[in-house]
């Protein structure tokens, strides 16, 4: 059985102060994280607050990127050798605004991945396709591509304890969800491509959440979908009350 997986993404939102307060509001209202696990990825500049705010509490804390060198003159970048030092357990990559304003390619996001991996943390490694893909019919290849590159030489052990989030960029940011069905359809497809690149098993393990305007009048709706296993959730994940409803969807 797959744990649903509900994932709040600050993007570049709160500083050190705020997100104290924040985890000092939701600590003990979160689901059992046998249930749902409750995640939140916050600026590096954060994630040191965070760890320490949600000590003893069922929050699992994230970064929102990592570099694929552990260390060395790479100025700026972040290590994922002292994520995982700091506490740290998930790291997103692949986001589309990294890919769109970073210039991030599938080949790194495949070295980060691995840098990842080699650290001892788990990425949640994010896909879809724009607009315009969508139009021309072309998503569901674009989006396969993108996770095959993403999972170039990773194995099925890997591939089975990570985390895919489908995000399609006409979606994110824009208060237009895809249509639950249109996300399991996609989350099943990727479901699919895993199956046939590792095996039935594999694909059983890895957990696919959707993100794009997701929020508490829609979570349920979009959970109850059988090859959506969380969310990656963006705006409404600021707000305490309704990050609360949102990991806490199961009632
Ligand atoms: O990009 C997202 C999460 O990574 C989605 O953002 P919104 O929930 O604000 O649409």
């Amino acid at each position: 059985m797959r744990t649903p997986i509900i994932a709040g993404n600050w993007k570049l939102h709160m500083n050190p102060a705020q997100t104290a307060e924040f985890v000092k509001n939701v600590k003990d209202k979160l689901p059992d994280s046998n249930k749902v696990e409750s995640v939140i990825a916050a600026p590096a500049v954060d994630l040191d607050a965070l760890i320490k705010a949600s000590e003893g509490s069922n929050l699992s804390v994230a970064a929102e990127n990592c570099y694929f060198e552990d260390e060395g003159a790479f100025t700026g970048e972040t290590s994922p050798k002292v994520l995982k030092e700091m506490g740290v357990k998930y790291c997103i990559i692949g986001h589309s605004e990294r890919r769109d304003y970073f210039h991030e390619t599938d080949e790194d996001i495949n070295k980060k991945a691995k840098a990842i991996f080699r650290n001892g943390l788990l990425p949640i490694i994010c896909c879809g396709e724009s607009l315009e893909t969508r139009e021309a019919g072309k998503e569901e290849e674009f989006v396969v591509s993108q996770i095959k590159k993403a999972l170039d030489g990773l194995t099925s052990e890997q591939v089975s304890s990570l985390v895919i989030a489908y995000e399609p960029i006409w979606a994110i940011g824009t208060g237009k969800t895809a249509t639950s069905d249109q996300a399991e359809e996609m989350c099943k497809t990727i479901r699919e491509s895993i199956a046939k690149l590792y095996n039935e098993e594999t694909a059983e393990n890895v957990r696919i959440q959707y993100g794009g305007s997701v929020k508490p009048a829609n979570v349920k709706e979009l959970m109850a979908k059988p090859n959506i296993d969380g969310g990656l959730v963006g705006g409404a994940s600021l707000e305490v009350e309704s990050f609360l409803s949102l990991v806490n969807y199961q009632g």
